[in-house]
């Protein structure tokens, strides 16, 4: 069966009006005078094309963000909830369109396309209902004659630019709070998937979201955040992708000392101690290592196993890695889709060939299976001399490292610049603590392969980022406090 056939998208759809090429701007549905292709990852047959809009397009999409926030804030917090809450059911009910589009732009797996759908939906859900609980507080007044209250009040335009590898999650896991909050919100999606974006703007219309509180705009990366880094009535900027690019957009917010949340590269260590539930190790490795073929930003990037369970745990997880099927995610029984594109191949087969080179053993895969499509690999005898150890590969290999003691792996672990997300197995309570403090990231796995949940603080340390979305605290990012004396009060 070849592999790289697909079936046209509009086709494939139940509702065809979720397939948007056009912009959201304001209410509008806006084109623009280029189009940018959307290529199906498969075997990059055009599937649909967007505008190509640019700065003008990025400030008129600030400017009505700008005019709707203070009606949208104003809005009491149920009456948010409400429409959010409608938008929640709209995207559930739509779930496999949505799906479908996803896996057409992005190559995930149908599976883990639904799964995205539930995972970015669940945000809307989450804080539509944190949109009631936004509290304030009072303060025990020093003096006699004052007494001090403090509000939280929605931040104002917030801009977001977001990644390929979930188009869906990373935009409603910060509209959702934003939203929520009494903020607008201006996105430029990333090139690769804007489909999942514009789809989420239909949904948003008919959830009676109103005009200009949520604006989805294509096209040029650098012109269009050059307008959401410096236009002042932005006042928050929400990136997540890679590092280099949350630097430099960090930089350029600093000219008019915008906020900004950041959630950036990973290089996260899974830590498998001798005293581990192998059976469980190999399960929460495949899980963190080869979803979404690999390329999320919380995968396990370095495995670390004790010496003494280091052949023991290399055999079971071949075992497993040898059951992944490659193909086409819209077929039944696949689990590993293609990659994104050709650079991330090119970075993948890079990553290996350095190993071998060095002294490293492919145990299974290394092969290229032509386009975007890679084996599931496993490395051994993985040394920290190799890329492996220090970039993060966003693709299907495992490279395996060895430690002797506890504190070897804990300095192991913590040999990098980033801090996002980190694994260890063990069953030894007094180990278990020590290990999860000593670990310098910003969530921490224990016995689990798979953390991330709408209810928890996602987010990392050092060069993985600045803030935390999800959970209680993924609300306030999009609050500013402010503080009240109330004098005069006599005494
Ligand atoms: N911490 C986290 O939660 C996550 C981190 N990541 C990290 O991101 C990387 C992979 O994602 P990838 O999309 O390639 O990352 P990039 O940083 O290249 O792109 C992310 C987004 O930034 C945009 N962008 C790129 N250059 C600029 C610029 N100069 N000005 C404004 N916007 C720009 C892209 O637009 P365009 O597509 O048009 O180029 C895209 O929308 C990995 O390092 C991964 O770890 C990814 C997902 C989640
Ligand atoms: O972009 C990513 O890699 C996601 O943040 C990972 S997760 O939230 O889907 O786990």
């Amino acid at each position: 069966m070849d592999i790289r056939k697909t079936q046209a998208l509009r086709d494939i759809l139940k509702d065809k009006s979720l397939l948007k090429e056009k912009c959201y701007i304001d209410g509008k549905w806006v084109s623009g005078t280029e189009t940018i292709d959307v290529t199906n990852p498969v075997n990059e047959d055009v599937i649909a094309a967007v505008p190509n809009l640019g700065q003008a397009e990025a400030k008129a999409a600030i400017e009505a963000a700008g005019k709707a926030q203070k009606a949208w804030g104003a809005k009491p917090a149920k009456e948010r909830a409400a429409i959010l809450r409608k938008w929640f059911n709209l995207m559930m009910e739509n779930q496999e369109d949505l799906a479908q589009i996803m896996t057409a732009e992005q190559g995930k797996p149908l599976a883990e396309s639904r799964g995205e759908i539930a995972y970015g939906a669940s945000f809307v859900e989450f804080f539509a209902e944190e949109a009631k609980r936004i509290y304030g507080e009072t303060i025990p007044s020093p003096w006699p004659h004052a007494r001090i209250v403090t509000i939280r009040q929605p931040i104002g335009v917030v801009a977001a630019i977001t990644p390929w590898n979930f188009p869906n999650a990373m935009i409603t896991r910060k509209a959702g709070p934003a939203l929520a909050a009494g903020c607008t919100f201006v996105c430029k999606p990333a090139s690769e998937t804007p489909l999942s974006a514009l789809a989420l703007c239909e949904l948003a219309e008919r959830a009676g979201i109103p005009a200009g509180v949520f604006n989805i705009l294509t096209g040029k990366a650098r012109p269009i955040g050059a307008e959401l880094t410096s236009n002042p009535l932005v006042r928050i900027l929400t990136f997540t992708g890679s590092t280099e690019i949350g630097k430099l957009l960090m930089q350029q917010c600093a000219t008019t000392v915008k906020k900004v949340g950041l959630e950036l590269g990973g290089n996260a260590p899974f830590i498998v101690f001798d005293d581990a539930d192998l059976d469980a190790a190999v399960q929460g490795a495949m899980a963190s290592k080869y979803r979404n073929a690999g390329q999320t930003c919380v995968c396990a990037n370095r495995i670390l196993v004790q010496d003494k369970v280091y052949d023991a745990f290399a055999a079971k997880f071949a075992e497993a890695v040898n059951k992944l099927k490659v193909g086409n995610g819209v077929e039944q029984g696949i689990t590993t889709g293609p990659l994104i594109n050709e650079a991330a191949v090119k970075k993948v087969r890079e990553h290996i060939d350095d190993a071998v080179s060095k002294g490293a053993k492919i145990v299974v895969g290394g092969k290229e299976l032509g386009g975007n499509f890679f084996e599931p690999t496993i490395l051994r005898d993985v040394t920290t001399k190799m890329a492996v150890a220090r970039e993060e590969t966003f693709g299907p290999v495992a490279p395996l490292f060895r430690f002797s003691t506890e504190e070897e792996a804990i300095r192991m672990a913590n040999d990098t610049e980033f801090g996002l997300a980190c694994y260890f197995y063990s069953r030894d309570i007094g180990r278990i603590w020590r290990v999860a403090e000593g670990l310098e990231y910003g969530m921490v796995g224990i016995n689990e392969g798979i953390i991330s949940t709408e209810v928890a603080p996602f987010g990392g340390v050092k060069e993985s980022g600045i803030g935390r979305e999800g959970s209680r605290h993924g609300v306030e990012e999009f609050t500013e406090i402010k503080y009240m004396l109330m004098g005069g009060l006599g005494s």
